[in-house]
């Protein structure tokens, strides 16, 4: 890895915008995006099919043009940033040559980016394909096309790893596997972006989650901004309906029986409150769980940025 300026952001993403298509059949794939990512962050990028995902990362990693704004990675064009090995971009499908053995494929990458080739048998190895060198892409199951590609995108020791859905296709002992050689990338200081449809992985493994819905960032922030966003239900056993009203005053909550539903901001207050009250038991604060709330968000209509915030991080 190089050094990093830590005043640059790592991506520059400003107002862009990309359109396919014309007249009534256009469609803004990418609509007015502003982002900027440092150096050292693991974001997740989720969104529903279509919404804007790759288009973005192509941009991003200079395969595409935007029709308006501007894309800068480590303060230059996308495009001359591509081939000098710091960025590496492992896309959704394609990249791989099918008649090539992975041992070529590697080798070749290699060589392109004037590595010397020791380094294709340690990257394997980070990738877990060691036993593939043999073969040829073709034969390999989808799985291990993804983790091959993940190690081709290791081999110039980039700065900057920008993956597509990199874990579609890889069984459960493989996306363990990818996810602890990734969190070794991280902790090394490498910047780390991913689309993914896989909630759970990106609660896991990324501190900052931005979501995409009609080519638009409508929230972007911590797992913690995006759940706090969301109204909580509280429910609390042995309390009275006059007890329960009373312990709702001025608070922004709505009793359905024996449920409470608490605005953000207002549930650690009423269970305060309920559990003073004599004989009151089992008090549970649900919230609802990552997967509902990006459902919500995303099929909300409008789709504009929620309070999780695009003001978060477009202020850096
Ligand atoms: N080359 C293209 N020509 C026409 N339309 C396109 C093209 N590429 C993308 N689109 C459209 O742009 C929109 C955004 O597509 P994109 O692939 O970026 O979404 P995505 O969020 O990555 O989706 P997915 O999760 O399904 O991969 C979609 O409506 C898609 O049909």
């Amino acid at each position: 890895m190089r050094s990093t300026d830590p005043t640059t952001p790592v991506i520059s993403v400003s107002g862009v915008t990309r359109t396919f298509g014309s007249g009534d059949r256009t469609v803004r794939a990418v609509d007015d995006v502003t982002l900027e990512i440092n150096a050292g962050e693991i974001v997740a990028l989720l969104g529903p099919n279509g919404a804007g995902k790759t288009t973005l990362i192509d941009m991003i990693c200079g395969f595409s043009t935007p029709g308006g704004g501007s894309i800068r990675v480590f303060g230059r064009q996308p495009a001359a940033v591509t081939g000098s090995g710091r960025i590496a971009c492992v896309p959704q499908s394609g990249g791989l040559n099918p008649h090539l053995t992975v041992q070529r494929t590697l080798l070749l990458i290699a060589a392109a980016q004037k590595v010397e080739t020791g380094r294709v048998d340690e990257v394997a190895e980070r990738a877990g394909i060691t036993g593939l060198m043999k073969r040829r892409v073709k034969n390999c199951s989808g799985g291990e096309q993804q983790r091959i590609k993940f190690a081709v995108s290791l081999i110039g020791d980039p700065d900057l790893i920008i993956l597509d859905e990199p874990t579609t296709g890889m069984d459960a002992g493989a996306r363990r596997e990818f996810w602890a050689a990734i969190s070794r990338d991280a902790d090394a200081g490498r910047t780390i972006i991913f689309a993914t449809h896989y909630l759970a992985e990106a609660e896991e493994h990324a501190e900052r989650i931005v979501v995409m819905a009609h080519g638009a960032i409508i929230s972007d922030g911590s797992v913690r901004d995006l759940l706090g966003t969301r109204a909580r239900t509280v429910t609390i056993a042995a309390v009275s309906p006059e007890d329960t009203a009373r312990a709702c005053t001025g608070l922004d909550a709505r009793v359905d029986g024996d449920r409470i539903t608490v605005a953000p901001g207002h549930s650690d207050e009423l269970a305060r409150r309920l559990l003073r009250i004599p004989g009151a038991r089992d008090l549970i604060i649900h919230q609802l769980s990552l997967e509902q709330v990006f459902l919500e968000l995303t099929a909300e209509p409008t789709a504009h940025p929620t309070a999780a915030g695009v003001d978060t991080h477009s202020t850096h």
